[in-house]
């Protein structure tokens, strides 16, 4: 039996704008697999951040199912929502969204602290030495530079060891080097943890990496294609 992890059914979502209700994402049905590495790719404002957070349950549904690892996530309240991000979600923003007052070390540990663990601390430190930034624990974000601030932001979302693991344009802000660092720390989370890892890319090398890619247009599902259809190209 395949392994579904998660999963959208008929899902719609409107946003209120300043000229009324727009409808961004529409009849988006899809299933991800355990361990799948899924791209989406489309044009600038086809719908993949908000289809991204949609399946991290930092979006609602404006109707449709949303369902992951067994959950329906439509049919959590807030409280429930947030705790089920914390134990099985991760997130890495293109601005990497780090909190600007709190140490690298402090960055990592809080969200571990709020799961709960007692070796938060401990546990943040490893997940910075993997990342290859011993050296910049307690360094604040304004003193790293952009490549560094993203090994942090993939640290905090690798170290509570989610199964699902979302990154929005994770290299978009990063010159080819760094860009080329995180990718491969990216997909070697997925490889050593098994997450399941699902990302949002306009670069043609790391959508290329992806078991399958899901193309975009207009906030509906164009097309998709798997990596052993790319490969026999
Ligand atoms: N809060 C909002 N209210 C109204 N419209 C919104 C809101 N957020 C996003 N949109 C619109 O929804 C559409 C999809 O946006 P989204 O950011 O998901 O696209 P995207 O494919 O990720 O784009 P990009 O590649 O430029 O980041 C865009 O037309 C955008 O303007």
């Amino acid at each position: 039996m395949t392994d579904i992890i998660l999963s959208l059914k008929d899902t719609d979502l409107t946003l209120q704008g300043n000229a009324g209700p727009v409808g961004i994402l529409r009849a988006i049905t899809l299933d991800v697999t355990r361990g799948e590495t899924l791209g989406l790719v489309g044009p600038s404002g086809s719908g993949k951040s908000s289809l991204l957070m949609l399946m991290g349950g930092l979006e609602r549904a404006t109707s449709g199912q949303v369902s992951a690892l067994g959950h329906d996530l439509t049919a959590l309240n807030e409280d429930a929502l947030a705790r089920f991000r914390r134990s099985h979600m991760g997130v890495v923003f293109q601005s990497f969204h780090l909190i600007p007052t709190m140490t690298a070390l402090e960055n990592v540990a809080t969200p571990l602290e709020l799961a709960g663990k007692r070796d938060a601390f401990e546990r943040a430190e490893e997940e910075l030495r993997a990342v290859g930034l011993g050296h910049r624990m307690d360094h604040y974000p304004a003193q790293m530079s952009g490549g560094e601030q993203q090994r942090v932001a993939l640290a905090r979302a690798a170290a509570p060891r989610p199964q699902i693991l979302l990154a929005d344009e994770p290299t978009g802000n990063l010159d080819g080097v760094n860009g080329q660092a995180i990718m491969e720390l990216l997909f070697g989370l997925r490889d050593r943890h098994g997450a399941t890892l699902i990302l949002v890319t306009h670069a043609p090398e790391l959508a290329a990496r992806c078991n399958r890619v899901i193309r975009l247009a207009d906030g509906r599902i164009a097309g998709e294609d798997h990596a052993t259809a790319r490969a026999a190209e």
